[in-house]
């Protein structure tokens, strides 16, 4: 399983470093779990605890969903980067919307950092190169088709 984890890890720097370099990244150093950890502490230090449940957060993180798709509403498509006014603005409501998703994982006890890197090999493995490359059809349009998912799209178990 962790040889598997490592797995991912690996084939995501790869692709990061050959075929999506680009100038933008994040700070590299920021986790989830320091996410995880800054958020339980902000909610016991305010006895808030008792408010975080499951069902409040869900409710709350789609509040916060709603807030950030405001900002783009009626404005039709924006273009990349985004004009350097709102991007603050911006950030900080997809930042609502993680602090509650990670605060919800928390308390669903799901461990969202394997999690994420999980799904996105199993995407990688739905969604095969060979087949889907430059087409956004969603993977049950291939359903009839035999996917033969080839050994360098395959994340190997
Ligand atoms: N019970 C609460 C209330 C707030 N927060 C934290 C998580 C969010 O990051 C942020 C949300 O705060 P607000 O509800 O004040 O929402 P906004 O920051 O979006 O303010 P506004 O609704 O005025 O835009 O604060 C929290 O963890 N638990």
């Amino acid at each position: 399983m962790a040889e598997k984890q490592d797995r991912i890890n690996d084939l995501i720097h790869d692709r990061k470093e050959t075929s999506f370099q680009r100038e933008f990244s994040f700070t590299e150093k920021t986790t989830l779990e320091d996410i995880r950890k800054l958020q339980e502490e902000f909610a016991a230090e305010r006895n808030w605890n008792q408010y975080h449940t499951p069902r409040n957060l869900l409710l709350a993180l789609v509040g916060e969903v709603g807030e950030l798709a405001e900002i783009f509403q009626w404005k039709g498509e924006v273009k990349e980067g985004l004009p350097e006014d709102e991007r603050k603005h911006v950030g900080q409501e997809m930042s609502d919307v993680l602090v509650y998703l990670v605060r919800l994982a928390d308390k669903c006890q799901i461990d969202l950092s394997a999690a994420v890197l999980e799904k996105i090999g199993l995407n990688a493995e739905k969604y095969p190169v060979h087949k889907v490359y430059g087409k956004s059809d969603k993977y049950t349009e291939y359903r009839n088709d035999v996917i033969e998912v080839d050994a360098e799209d395959r994340i190997p178990s």
